[in-house]
């Protein structure tokens, strides 16, 4: 009797028993705390807006980003973008009221898109480029009549507007620049960037590193930036005039030199007649100190379809005899010798992916017969062919392609093998490539000089470490507690 009651007492079980359950229920108990206390705050979002109010149209885009994160890379994302009605904003001089009416429709979106509690605090900004600096260049009054107007509507909204104003081709060509390498992550990792080539309506940029490039040769295509820690010394140069518009005007000016009533342009499509006013044509600073003397009223554009001669036209808008630097593109511009990869988006996109060439493993020579083949082609056919495509942009994209690829070769110098380095890009992970993003994340402040500080651990490395210490320790309480007690049993009995 009195043997089985010490057997009783001597049995270990109920005691590690209520143990075990304790030990479990700590340990969950601790790991949940740990693992809630640190876990990532919900996804709640912050929202930006920026209005590319571009020579040839106004886009509206909002960017989102989560709200704990603001200067994580990559982390800045655009969720929309709104196409606005009718032409840029430049193209309202005479009747300014209307730069600010068209804006309505899609700020009304706007208003839709981010939620009510953001609004406030939501930045607004609007930059104007290249058809807003001709406006100013020809007719400050007018252009500042544009702004009023365009604010004006802005300041209806409940956002927190931070102003329009016009951006230096410099700042145009350096935000196209970081948009591109902050959306593919090349800043934080320190990754070597890419280039960045955009063409718009009236003024195109190019802006590259470039390792044999200190900035002291020509300081004011100069721009440095301190991002994550990294210095960079970009290259950056805006041609203004040089956009696939205000090119084409150039071209025509070429052509119009003798005042002609028509004129056969090899960069139109055979069967292609439209009458061209010569006011309208010689509007624009670019052209309008070369407006032939005596010009009638309109000329007759017609065209020939020969890529060849398009070419050599093409050509002669450009200026490749002076040069006081050590390189030039062109126009006595200086280059560094080029570098790396390029993202060629705006235009560059729009034409290539047209004429089916954005693959750019297509050799040059192959690339050339695609376009010479498209500008031989007779217009009533191109028509019959693209039933879908506006036809005022139809009608451009041979001289456009010629265009592209002078600039590119010629201009910038890309060789058949550089020429592969170049991607035709629209989008990147989902957010359009240009200047808007970079130039908002600037001034947000959201990239910063130096690294972010990060934990040791990543989230789920944390969360694994917590789990495996806390059972090991479990297992270490219960494998102890056997052991006294197992101990205990064994001790010879006094009695
Ligand atoms: N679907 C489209 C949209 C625009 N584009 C062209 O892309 C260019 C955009 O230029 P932009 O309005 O941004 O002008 P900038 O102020 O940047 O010089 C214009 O030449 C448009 O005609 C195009 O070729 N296809
Ligand atoms: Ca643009």
């Amino acid at each position: 009797m009195s043997a089985q009651r010490e057997m009783k007492e001597k049995n270990p079980w109920p005691v590690t028993i209520i143990i075990i359950v304790i030990g479990v229920i700590v340990i969950v108990a601790l790991v949940t705390v740990a693992v809630l206390q640190n876990m990532p705050l919900s996804q709640k979002y912050k929202y930006g807006i920026v209005l590319d109010a571009g020579s040839s149209h106004t886009a509206l885009y909002i960017y989102e980003w989560p709200a704990e994160k603001d200067n994580n890379t990559g982390r800045v994302q655009q969720t929309h973008v709104c196409k606005v009605q009718g032409p840029g904003i430049s193209s309202y001089a005479s009747e300014p009221w209307k730069a600010g009416e068209s804006l309505m429709a899609c700020m009304q979106e706007a208003q839709q898109r981010v939620p009510g509690k953001r609004h406030l605090e939501t930045p607004l900004y609007l930059g104007a480029t290249a058809g807003m600096r001709l406006l100013n260049m020809e007719n400050s009054s007018a252009s500042d009549a544009v702004f009023r107007a365009v604010e004006r509507s802005l300041h209806t909204f409940p956002f927190n507007f931070q102003g329009a104003r016009i951006l230096s081709g410099q700042e145009e060509g350096a935000f196209g620049w970081v948009t591109v390498n902050y959306l593919a992550d090349r800043l934080e990792q320190g990754l070597e960037t890419t280039g960045a080539l955009d063409l718009g309506g009236a003024s195109t940029q190019i802006s590259f590193v470039s390792s044999n490039y200190d900035g002291s040769e020509s300081p004011s295509n100069s721009v440095t930036f301190r991002l994550y820690g990294n210095n960079y010394n970009l290259y950056t140069n805006s041609f203004l005039c040089y956009g696939k518009d205000q090119a084409m005007k150039l071209l025509l000016a070429q052509q119009t030199l003798l005042a002609p009533k028509t004129i056969v342009d090899p960069c139109f499509h055979p069967g292609y007649s439209e009458a061209v006013s010569y006011s309208g044509l010689y509007d624009s600073p670019c052209v309008s100190n070369r407006k032939p003397q005596g010009a009638p009223e309109a000329f007759n554009h017609t065209g020939s379809g020969n890529f060849l001669q398009c070419q050599d036209v093409v050509k002669s808008i450009f200026n490749f005899t002076y040069c006081k630097y050590s390189h030039c593109s062109f126009n006595g511009v200086f280059q560094p010798l080029l570098q790396g990869h390029f993202g060629a988006f705006s235009a560059y996109y729009f034409v290539m992916d047209f004429l089916n060439l954005t693959d750019t493993s297509i050799p040059l020579t192959k690339v050339k017969e695609v376009i010479s083949s498209y500008c031989a082609t007779p217009w009533d056919e191109v028509k019959r062919q693209h039933p879908g495509v506006k036809v005022k942009y139809l009608a451009e994209y041979c001289f456009a392609g010629a265009y592209i690829l002078t600039l590119l070769t010629e201009g910038y110098n890309f060789t058949s093998d550089s020429y592969t380095q170049i991607e035709f890009i629209k989008k990147i992970k989902g957010s359009d490539a240009g200047w808007t993003l970079g130039y908002m994340l600037n001034l947000t402040n959201m990239i910063p000089a130096e690294a972010p500080d990060s934990p040791p651990l990543p989230y789920a490395g944390y969360v694994s470490f917590v789990t495996v210490m806390a059972v090991l320790l479990f297992v270490l309480v219960i494998v102890s507690t056997r052991r006294f007690w197992l101990r205990c049993s064994k001790r010879p009995q006094i009695v």
